[in-house]
Protein backbone atom coordinates (compact mmCIF):
# COMPACT_ATOMS: atom_id res chain seq x y z
CA UNK A 1 0.00 0.00 0.00
CA UNK A 2 1.31 3.53 -0.98
CA UNK A 3 0.72 6.52 1.53
CA UNK A 4 0.34 9.62 -0.74
CA UNK A 5 -1.43 13.04 0.38
CA UNK A 6 -3.49 14.39 -2.95
CA UNK A 7 -3.95 18.75 -3.14
CA UNK A 8 -5.73 20.07 -5.78
CA UNK A 9 -5.27 22.90 -6.35
CA UNK A 10 -5.39 26.14 -9.18
CA UNK A 11 -2.71 25.55 -11.26
CA UNK A 12 0.52 27.90 -10.19
CA UNK A 13 -0.39 27.58 -6.59
CA UNK A 14 0.92 24.58 -5.74
CA UNK A 15 4.21 25.98 -3.67
CA UNK A 16 1.43 27.62 -1.64
CA UNK A 17 -0.14 24.66 -0.96
CA UNK A 18 2.62 23.24 0.49
CA UNK A 19 3.93 26.24 2.01
CA UNK A 20 0.46 25.78 4.12
CA UNK A 21 0.68 22.08 4.29
CA UNK A 22 4.57 22.96 6.20
CA UNK A 23 2.60 25.49 8.52
CA UNK A 24 0.06 23.37 9.59
CA UNK A 25 1.46 19.92 9.76
CA UNK A 26 5.05 19.87 9.68
CA UNK A 27 5.83 16.09 9.95
CA UNK A 28 8.54 14.63 7.58
CA UNK A 29 7.84 13.55 3.97
CA UNK A 30 8.37 14.76 0.43
CA UNK A 31 7.04 16.45 -2.05
CA UNK A 32 5.99 15.67 -5.70
CA UNK A 33 4.51 18.49 -7.80
CA UNK A 34 2.65 18.17 -10.84
CA UNK A 35 -0.02 21.04 -12.50
CA UNK A 36 -2.92 21.80 -10.55
CA UNK A 37 -2.07 19.25 -7.81
CA UNK A 38 0.71 17.92 -5.68
CA UNK A 39 1.86 15.07 -3.73
CA UNK A 40 3.27 14.66 -0.21
CA UNK A 41 4.44 11.20 0.56
CA UNK A 42 4.89 11.05 4.55
CA UNK A 43 7.96 9.26 6.07
CA UNK A 44 5.66 7.27 8.46
CA UNK A 45 2.46 5.94 7.74
CA UNK A 46 1.02 6.21 11.03
CA UNK A 47 0.59 10.40 9.42
CA UNK A 48 -1.01 9.58 7.54
CA UNK A 49 -3.44 8.11 9.40
CA UNK A 50 -3.76 10.59 11.83
CA UNK A 51 -4.06 13.31 9.03
CA UNK A 52 -7.26 11.04 7.36
CA UNK A 53 -8.93 10.63 10.80
CA UNK A 54 -8.31 14.97 12.00
CA UNK A 55 -7.70 17.11 8.76
CA UNK A 56 -10.66 18.88 7.12
CA UNK A 57 -10.56 20.43 3.77
CA UNK A 58 -12.55 23.49 4.50
CA UNK A 59 -10.21 24.83 6.77
CA UNK A 60 -7.85 24.86 4.51
CA UNK A 61 -7.05 28.12 2.39
CA UNK A 62 -5.06 26.79 -0.79
CA UNK A 63 -6.07 23.05 -1.68
CA UNK A 64 -9.88 22.93 -3.28
CA UNK A 65 -9.73 19.14 -1.87
CA UNK A 66 -7.51 16.87 0.15
CA UNK A 67 -7.49 13.06 -0.59
CA UNK A 68 -5.83 10.38 1.06
CA UNK A 69 -4.15 7.76 -1.36
CA UNK A 70 -3.67 4.25 -1.15
CA UNK A 71 -2.18 3.20 -4.20
CA UNK A 72 -0.38 4.79 -7.55
CA UNK A 73 -0.96 2.43 -10.86
CA UNK A 74 0.36 2.89 -14.14
CA UNK A 75 -2.00 1.76 -16.91
CA UNK A 76 -1.96 -0.08 -19.96
CA UNK A 77 -3.17 2.10 -23.16
CA UNK A 78 -6.23 -0.33 -23.93
CA UNK A 79 -7.46 -2.33 -20.58
CA UNK A 80 -7.39 0.53 -17.88
CA UNK A 81 -10.70 -1.17 -15.97
CA UNK A 82 -8.79 -4.35 -15.07
CA UNK A 83 -5.99 -3.05 -12.97
CA UNK A 84 -8.10 -0.47 -11.20
CA UNK A 85 -10.68 -3.50 -10.58
CA UNK A 86 -7.73 -5.61 -9.37
CA UNK A 87 -6.26 -2.87 -7.25
CA UNK A 88 -9.15 -2.15 -4.92
CA UNK A 89 -9.84 -5.38 -4.61
CA UNK A 90 -6.77 -5.73 -3.07
CA UNK A 91 -7.03 -2.56 -0.94
CA UNK A 92 -6.53 -2.68 2.81
CA UNK A 93 -9.21 -4.11 4.51
CA UNK A 94 -9.94 -0.50 6.55
CA UNK A 95 -10.19 0.58 2.67
CA UNK A 96 -12.60 -1.75 0.96
CA UNK A 97 -15.34 0.13 0.90
CA UNK A 98 -18.39 0.38 0.45
CA UNK A 99 -18.25 4.44 -0.89
CA UNK A 100 -20.53 6.80 -0.84
CA UNK A 101 -19.45 8.00 -4.35
CA UNK A 102 -16.98 7.32 -7.31
CA UNK A 103 -15.52 10.23 -8.29
CA UNK A 104 -13.03 10.00 -11.34
CA UNK A 105 -10.49 13.35 -11.71
CA UNK A 106 -8.60 14.72 -13.51
CA UNK A 107 -6.42 18.09 -13.25
CA UNK A 108 -8.28 21.56 -13.57
CA UNK A 109 -5.25 22.02 -16.96
CA UNK A 110 -5.74 22.15 -20.16
CA UNK A 111 -4.64 18.64 -20.62
CA UNK A 112 -6.72 17.56 -17.82
CA UNK A 113 -9.81 18.28 -20.14
CA UNK A 114 -8.80 15.99 -22.23
CA UNK A 115 -9.28 13.11 -19.87
CA UNK A 116 -12.54 14.55 -18.85
CA UNK A 117 -14.43 12.79 -21.67
CA UNK A 118 -12.92 9.76 -21.00
CA UNK A 119 -13.53 9.61 -17.39
CA UNK A 120 -17.16 10.26 -17.95
CA UNK A 121 -17.54 7.16 -20.23
CA UNK A 122 -14.70 5.20 -17.61
CA UNK A 123 -16.70 6.72 -14.65
CA UNK A 124 -20.14 5.22 -16.03
CA UNK A 125 -18.25 1.97 -16.38
CA UNK A 126 -16.52 1.66 -13.04
CA UNK A 127 -19.92 2.75 -11.89
CA UNK A 128 -21.62 -0.23 -12.62
CA UNK A 129 -19.30 -2.44 -11.77
CA UNK A 130 -18.98 -1.69 -8.34
CA UNK A 131 -22.79 -0.77 -7.88
CA UNK A 132 -23.18 -4.50 -8.88
CA UNK A 133 -20.89 -5.55 -5.82
CA UNK A 134 -22.69 -3.24 -3.54
CA UNK A 135 -19.42 -1.04 -3.21
CA UNK A 136 -20.86 2.08 -5.17
CA UNK A 137 -23.67 4.77 -4.19
CA UNK A 138 -24.11 3.29 -0.29
CA UNK A 139 -25.83 6.81 1.21
CA UNK A 140 -24.41 5.79 4.47
CA UNK A 141 -20.74 4.83 3.70
CA UNK A 142 -18.21 6.36 5.63
CA UNK A 143 -15.66 7.24 2.72
CA UNK A 144 -15.84 8.27 -1.11
CA UNK A 145 -13.48 6.65 -3.38
CA UNK A 146 -11.57 9.24 -6.05
CA UNK A 147 -9.71 8.38 -9.46
CA UNK A 148 -7.30 11.02 -9.91
CA UNK A 149 -5.38 10.48 -13.69
CA UNK A 150 -2.87 12.75 -13.72
CA UNK A 151 -2.75 10.99 -17.43
CA UNK A 152 -4.38 8.82 -18.85
CA UNK A 153 -1.26 6.11 -18.42
CA UNK A 154 -1.66 6.34 -14.07
CA UNK A 155 -4.09 6.63 -11.91
CA UNK A 156 -4.01 7.63 -8.03
CA UNK A 157 -6.62 5.59 -5.87
CA UNK A 158 -7.64 7.75 -2.81
CA UNK A 159 -10.46 8.65 -0.28
CA UNK A 160 -11.79 11.48 1.32
CA UNK A 161 -14.07 11.74 4.17
CA UNK A 162 -17.68 13.19 3.01
CA UNK A 163 -17.81 15.31 6.32
CA UNK A 164 -14.14 16.47 6.28
CA UNK A 165 -13.80 17.07 2.34
CA UNK A 166 -15.06 19.32 -0.14
CA UNK A 167 -18.31 18.04 -1.58
CA UNK A 168 -17.61 18.86 -5.63
CA UNK A 169 -15.86 16.42 -7.95
CA UNK A 170 -12.71 18.11 -8.67
CA UNK A 171 -13.34 20.24 -5.52
CA UNK A 172 -14.71 22.36 -7.82
CA UNK A 173 -18.25 24.40 -7.30
CA UNK A 174 -20.09 25.43 -10.39
CA UNK A 175 -21.89 28.08 -10.38
CA UNK A 176 -24.04 29.75 -13.04
CA UNK A 177 -22.98 33.11 -14.03
CA UNK A 178 -26.38 35.36 -13.61
CA UNK A 179 -27.32 36.60 -17.20
CA UNK A 180 -27.97 40.69 -15.95
CA UNK A 181 -24.92 40.72 -13.32
CA UNK A 182 -22.22 43.30 -14.82
CA UNK A 183 -19.73 41.47 -14.20
CA UNK A 184 -18.51 37.81 -13.59
CA UNK A 185 -16.64 39.04 -10.70
CA UNK A 186 -20.13 38.34 -8.95
CA UNK A 187 -19.10 34.60 -8.80
CA UNK A 188 -16.63 35.56 -6.64
CA UNK A 189 -18.71 36.89 -3.84
CA UNK A 190 -21.29 34.30 -4.81
CA UNK A 191 -19.33 31.45 -3.80
CA UNK A 192 -17.55 33.09 -0.80
CA UNK A 193 -21.42 33.03 0.59
CA UNK A 194 -21.64 29.36 -0.23
CA UNK A 195 -18.36 28.00 1.19
CA UNK A 196 -17.69 30.78 4.11
CA UNK A 197 -20.47 32.33 5.54
CA UNK A 198 -22.54 30.00 7.79
CA UNK A 199 -26.09 29.37 7.08
CA UNK A 200 -27.33 31.32 10.44
CA UNK A 201 -25.38 34.37 9.05
CA UNK A 202 -26.40 34.61 5.30
CA UNK A 203 -27.78 38.32 4.52
CA UNK A 204 -31.52 38.65 5.49
CA UNK A 205 -34.14 40.91 3.60
CA UNK A 206 -33.70 44.19 4.41
CA UNK A 207 -29.85 44.70 5.25
CA UNK A 208 -27.88 47.42 4.31
CA UNK A 209 -23.97 47.08 2.90
CA UNK A 210 -21.19 49.01 1.80
CA UNK A 211 -19.30 47.83 -1.57
CA UNK A 212 -16.00 49.57 -1.53
CA UNK A 213 -14.31 49.22 -5.01
CA UNK A 214 -17.87 48.68 -6.66
CA UNK A 215 -17.41 49.37 -9.92
CA UNK A 216 -19.24 48.06 -12.23
CA UNK A 217 -20.96 46.49 -9.70
CA UNK A 218 -20.71 42.78 -9.81
CA UNK A 219 -20.87 42.28 -6.15
CA UNK A 220 -23.48 44.93 -5.38
CA UNK A 221 -25.61 42.72 -8.07
CA UNK A 222 -24.66 40.00 -5.16
CA UNK A 223 -25.94 42.00 -2.63
CA UNK A 224 -29.24 43.34 -4.06
CA UNK A 225 -30.34 39.61 -5.40
CA UNK A 226 -29.54 38.39 -1.54
CA UNK A 227 -32.55 40.79 -0.55
CA UNK A 228 -30.05 43.91 0.44
CA UNK A 229 -32.33 47.28 0.11
CA UNK A 230 -29.44 49.81 1.18
CA UNK A 231 -25.91 49.44 -0.35
CA UNK A 232 -23.48 52.27 -0.99
CA UNK A 233 -21.44 51.35 -4.05
CA UNK A 234 -18.25 53.14 -3.40
CA UNK A 235 -15.40 53.78 -6.48
CA UNK A 236 -14.66 56.28 -8.95
CA UNK A 237 -15.35 54.27 -11.70
CA UNK A 238 -19.28 53.90 -13.46
CA UNK A 239 -21.75 51.18 -11.98
CA UNK A 240 -23.07 49.48 -15.42
CA UNK A 241 -26.25 47.85 -16.41
CA UNK A 242 -29.08 47.46 -13.37
CA UNK A 243 -26.85 48.05 -11.10
CA UNK A 244 -26.34 52.08 -12.60
CA UNK A 245 -29.94 52.98 -11.95
CA UNK A 246 -31.15 50.34 -9.08
CA UNK A 247 -32.99 52.16 -6.58
CA UNK A 248 -31.67 50.10 -3.85
CA UNK A 249 -27.76 51.10 -4.90
CA UNK A 250 -25.86 54.30 -4.12
CA UNK A 251 -23.43 54.62 -5.75
CA UNK A 252 -20.47 57.56 -4.44
CA UNK A 253 -17.53 58.34 -6.34
CA UNK A 254 -15.60 58.67 -3.42
CA UNK A 255 -11.88 56.86 -2.31
CA UNK A 256 -12.90 53.57 -0.57
CA UNK A 257 -9.76 54.42 2.26
CA UNK A 258 -11.53 57.00 3.09
CA UNK A 259 -15.20 56.51 3.19
CA UNK A 260 -16.96 55.55 6.04
CA UNK A 261 -21.11 55.24 6.60
CA UNK A 262 -23.13 58.32 8.84
CA UNK A 263 -24.27 55.21 10.36
CA UNK A 264 -23.04 51.38 11.01
CA UNK A 265 -24.29 48.49 7.73
CA UNK A 266 -24.60 44.71 8.50
CA UNK A 267 -22.49 43.84 5.76
CA UNK A 268 -19.04 45.36 4.21
CA UNK A 269 -17.85 43.78 1.21
CA UNK A 270 -14.54 44.83 -0.84
CA UNK A 271 -12.67 43.64 -3.95
CA UNK A 272 -10.19 47.13 -4.32
CA UNK A 273 -7.48 46.05 -6.05
CA UNK A 274 -4.48 47.04 -3.62
CA UNK A 275 -1.76 46.40 -1.40
CA UNK A 276 -3.06 43.51 0.76
CA UNK A 277 -2.17 45.17 3.90
CA UNK A 278 -3.86 48.02 3.16
CA UNK A 279 -6.90 46.00 3.01
CA UNK A 280 -6.44 44.36 6.29
CA UNK A 281 -5.84 47.69 8.25
CA UNK A 282 -9.15 48.93 6.62
CA UNK A 283 -11.20 46.10 7.29
CA UNK A 284 -9.99 45.95 11.00
CA UNK A 285 -10.54 49.88 11.29
CA UNK A 286 -14.12 49.55 10.14
CA UNK A 287 -14.95 46.44 12.76
CA UNK A 288 -13.06 47.75 15.81
CA UNK A 289 -14.98 51.24 14.60
CA UNK A 290 -18.22 49.50 14.57
CA UNK A 291 -19.04 50.80 11.15
CA UNK A 292 -20.03 46.84 10.42
CA UNK A 293 -19.89 43.71 11.67
CA UNK A 294 -18.97 41.46 9.65
CA UNK A 295 -17.15 41.71 6.12
CA UNK A 296 -16.32 39.76 3.01
CA UNK A 297 -12.63 41.12 0.93
CA UNK A 298 -9.80 39.21 -0.76
CA UNK A 299 -6.23 39.98 -0.44
CA UNK A 300 -4.93 40.39 -3.97
CA UNK A 301 -1.78 38.27 -3.78
CA UNK A 302 0.56 38.29 -6.83
CA UNK A 303 3.43 37.98 -4.92
CA UNK A 304 5.37 34.44 -4.42
CA UNK A 305 5.08 33.54 -0.77
CA UNK A 306 1.37 34.21 -0.64
CA UNK A 307 1.06 32.20 2.23
CA UNK A 308 3.94 34.23 4.17
CA UNK A 309 2.22 37.17 2.67
CA UNK A 310 -1.53 36.00 4.02
CA UNK A 311 -0.18 35.32 7.78
CA UNK A 312 0.85 39.16 7.59
CA UNK A 313 -2.22 39.82 7.10
CA UNK A 314 -4.16 37.92 9.15
CA UNK A 315 -1.68 39.36 12.15
CA UNK A 316 -2.41 42.63 11.13
CA UNK A 317 -6.39 41.80 11.92
CA UNK A 318 -5.34 40.00 14.83
CA UNK A 319 -3.38 42.87 16.44
CA UNK A 320 -6.16 45.39 15.48
CA UNK A 321 -8.98 43.07 16.68
CA UNK A 322 -7.63 41.75 19.77
CA UNK A 323 -6.37 44.54 20.70
CA UNK A 324 -9.48 46.39 20.56
CA UNK A 325 -10.46 43.67 23.23
CA UNK A 326 -13.55 42.22 19.97
CA UNK A 327 -13.69 38.10 19.76
CA UNK A 328 -13.79 37.74 16.05
CA UNK A 329 -13.74 34.65 13.48
CA UNK A 330 -12.21 34.51 10.06
CA UNK A 331 -12.09 31.76 7.51
CA UNK A 332 -9.87 32.68 4.16
CA UNK A 333 -9.72 30.73 1.22
CA UNK A 334 -8.48 30.59 -2.45
CA UNK A 335 -11.93 30.35 -4.16
CA UNK A 336 -12.30 28.61 -7.56
CA UNK A 337 -13.49 31.90 -8.89
CA UNK A 338 -10.67 34.09 -7.19
CA UNK A 339 -7.46 33.91 -9.27
CA UNK A 340 -4.35 35.45 -7.37
CA UNK A 341 -6.34 36.37 -4.87
CA UNK A 342 -7.78 34.98 -1.66
CA UNK A 343 -11.28 35.47 0.04
CA UNK A 344 -11.74 36.21 3.58
CA UNK A 345 -14.97 35.81 5.48
CA UNK A 346 -14.54 38.10 8.65
CA UNK A 347 -17.56 38.36 11.52
CA UNK A 348 -17.48 39.52 15.04
CA UNK A 349 -18.78 37.10 17.54
CA UNK A 350 -20.63 38.01 20.56
CA UNK A 351 -19.25 37.98 23.73
C1 LIG B 1 -11.78 44.20 -9.24
S1 LIG B 1 -12.62 45.69 -9.48
C2 LIG B 1 -14.11 45.43 -8.61
C3 LIG B 1 -15.10 44.61 -9.33
C4 LIG B 1 -16.44 44.57 -8.62
N1 LIG B 1 -16.33 43.93 -7.32
C5 LIG B 1 -17.48 43.84 -9.43
O1 LIG B 1 -17.93 42.80 -8.99
O2 LIG B 1 -17.87 44.33 -10.50
C6 LIG B 1 -11.77 46.79 -8.43
C7 LIG B 1 -12.41 48.14 -8.33
O3 LIG B 1 -11.80 48.81 -7.23
C8 LIG B 1 -11.79 50.18 -7.53
N2 LIG B 1 -10.85 50.87 -6.63
C9 LIG B 1 -9.52 50.67 -6.51
N3 LIG B 1 -9.03 51.51 -5.57
C10 LIG B 1 -10.07 52.20 -5.09
C11 LIG B 1 -10.21 53.19 -4.08
N4 LIG B 1 -9.16 53.63 -3.39
N5 LIG B 1 -11.43 53.67 -3.83
C12 LIG B 1 -12.52 53.24 -4.51
N6 LIG B 1 -12.45 52.29 -5.46
C13 LIG B 1 -11.24 51.80 -5.75
C14 LIG B 1 -11.45 50.25 -9.00
O4 LIG B 1 -11.90 51.47 -9.57
C15 LIG B 1 -12.17 49.04 -9.56
O5 LIG B 1 -13.43 49.40 -10.10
Amino acid sequence: MTHAILFYCRPGFEADVEAEFSFKADIPGKWEIGQGFCIFLPKRPADWDKLYRTLECGDWVFPRQIIFVAEMLDLPPKDRLTPILTALDNLHEAHKGPWRDVWIEYPDTNDGKEISSFSRKFGALLDAKLAAKGLANQADAKARLHLFFPTLERVYIGFTRPDFSVNWPLGIPRLRMPTDAPSRSTLKLAEAFMILVPESAQVKPGMSAVDLGAAPGGWTWQMVSRGCTKIFAIDNGPMKGSMAIHPSVKHLREDGFRYRPKSPVDWLVCDMVEQPARIAALISDWLVKGHARQAIFNFKLPMKKRWNELQRCLDIIDDALDGAGIRYQIRARHLYHDREEVTCYLTKIKR
